[in-house]
């Protein structure tokens, strides 16, 4: 029988000395998938995984601790894979050591060790692929990691392509090692699985999962990796869209395919994971109302856009509840992707694919995994045009108006419309506040990461309340 290799939990700081945890302490934050600014963090041990089977790679899960984080169950959790080989002499030469993941050599009282990150490690990536497939890569040097890569540019997460992994449709995976641990079902496990056991073929095909072991219950903690099928000759859709801008040239066939596969996702996720609950004007809004504060507090340049931001939610607010009340009640909530962008769409000559479940990475998981509208990906994907517009410095200024409507149009003809789906008008105007929503949260996004594109969602956010 084909086994997975049993994955080991212990609590605390078992297997990671002090001198290592400290090397960590260094490293951590100029990692890019450290979820918060660095002042001020602490780095908790919470569990230490290893792999049965595998020598050397431990899973040092980390809480995040300082002000203004959550502790306890709350807290968040960062999963660092790493590679610890006991050593004779600690490295001198570190030229190169970047690429190879050498973080550093610690020497304790038992001996001199190299550590090395997991992320960019095959011994790690060996470990991981024995547990979350049935029989794969029994060994270090197993075929399935011939030729694997950790892929380069900003991830949140850290993967890696197997070309050498077979699978039903021909050859190659994709690893994905989940940097940022909540408790729970992982939305990047559930929601690929969920659609694949459908038979939708508008995301890459799921194979496996890394489940977090409960030490004390049968039910997993949470998810450490998953695993999927590789696109092969896959076109990353913001480049493509950004190429077709920089060139002048039409992307309206291309958006009404993907506003299509956009419309079979929500479908296929409604009809696989179940509808949620009613939509719920005051909650909703309260939502949308305290992230927009946030995005306030956080950033001054918004400030001349509050009094708009706070008319158009009245706006919808007003309108929400006279719906609804005619109604007898409001459309369902749904599963949704969550954090729709171009770049989270491959164009391959199968089509488009959809990837990235995780919802948007700087919410909390609750709010990131809860029922929603489906036209907050809508608003997504409009937004992510307008960059492709900015970013590919389209000189048409109807490339963007004309690559969204042709977006809107393949998604209202992919649509199977709910019963209760809303009317058009109020639609409409929900869209309008779900832009803004997106446009705040990327206000926020680039002025921490980016600000030299600040400028591209503010300019959004001036736009749509003028509108
Ligand atoms: N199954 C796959 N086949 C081919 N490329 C993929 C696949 N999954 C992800 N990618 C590539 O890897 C990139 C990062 O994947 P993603 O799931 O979005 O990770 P992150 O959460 O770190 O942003 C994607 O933009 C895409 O280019
Ligand atoms: O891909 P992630 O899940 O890490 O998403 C985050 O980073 C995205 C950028 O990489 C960011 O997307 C924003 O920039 C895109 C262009 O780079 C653009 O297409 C998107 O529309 C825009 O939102 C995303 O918001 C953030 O959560």
């Amino acid at each position: 029988m084909k086994l997975t290799r049993p994955v080991h939990v212990t609590p605390g700081a078992a297997h990671l000395t002090p001198e290592v945890l400290r090397l960590l302490d260094t490293w951590l934050p100029g990692q890019r998938w450290y979820p918060v600014p660095a002042d001020g963090v602490t780095h908790e041990p919470w569990l230490t995984v290893t792999f049965g089977g595998v020598a050397d790679v431990v899973v040092a899960l980390l809480r995040l601790a300082g002000p203004g984080l959550a502790a306890g169950d709350e807290s968040l959790v960062i999963q660092v894979p790493l590679v610890l080989t006991p050593t004779a002499e600690p490295e001198q030469d570190t030229a190169g050591t970047e690429a190879a993941g050498l973080i550093g050599t610690v020497t304790t009282a038992s001996g001199t060790v190299t550590v090395h990150d997991g992320g960019v490690h095959p011994a790690a990536w060996h470990a991981y692929l024995s547990a979350a497939l049935p029989g794969a890569c029994q060994e270090a040097d197993c075929a399935e990691l011939r030729d694997a890569r950790r892929i380069a540019g900003e991830q949140s997460n850290t993967s890696v392509v197997l070309p050498g992994l077979p699978h039903t449709a021909g050859q190659g995976g994709m690893l994905k090692i989940l940097r940022t641990v909540a408790l729970g079902p992982h939305p990047d496990v559930v929601i690929p699985e969920a659609l694949t056991r459908a038979g939708w073929d508008g995301v890459p095909r799921f194979l496996g999962a890394v489940p977090l072991p409960d030490p004390a219950g049968d039910t997993p903690l949470a998810h450490l990796a998953v695993l999927s099928e590789l696109v092969h000759d896959a076109t990353d859709g913001f480049e493509l869209a950004c190429a077709h801008a920089g060139r002048d040239e039409d992307f309206g066939e291309r958006a009404a395919e993907l506003g299509a596969v956009v419309a079979h996702l929500h479908t296929t996720l409604r009809d696989a994971l179940g509808p949620g609950p009613a939509l719920e004007p005051a909650g909703f809004m309260g939502v949308l109302r305290r992230r927009a504060a946030e995005a306030f507090a956080d950033v001054p340049d918004l400030a001349p856009h509050r009094a708009g931001v706070t008319a158009l939610y009245d706006a919808v607010s007003a309108r929400l509840a006279a719906v609804g009340e005619a109604a007898g009640g409001l459309v369902r909530l749904q599963p949704v992707h969550g954090d729709l962008h171009l770049g989270q769409a491959l164009y391959s000559p199968d089509g488009w694919k959809v990837l990235d479940f995780e919802g948007e990475p700087q919410r909390p998981v609750a709010e990131r995994t809860a029922p929603d509208l489906p036209l907050r990906d809508v608003a997504g994907m409009l937004r992510s045009l307008d960059y492709a517009g900015a970013v590919g410095r389209a000189t048409d200024p109807h490339w963007v108006s004309h690559a969204q409507l042709a977006f809107l149009e393949g998604y209202r003809q992919g649509s199977d419309t709910p019963d209760d789906a809303l009317d058009v008008a109020t639609a409409e105007l929900m869209l309008r506040a779900l832009t803004v929503d997106k446009a705040l949260y990327e206000v926020v996004y680039e002025f921490r990461h980016r600000p030299a594109w600040m400028h591209i969602p503010l300019a959004a956010v001036e736009r749509v309340l003028r509108a």
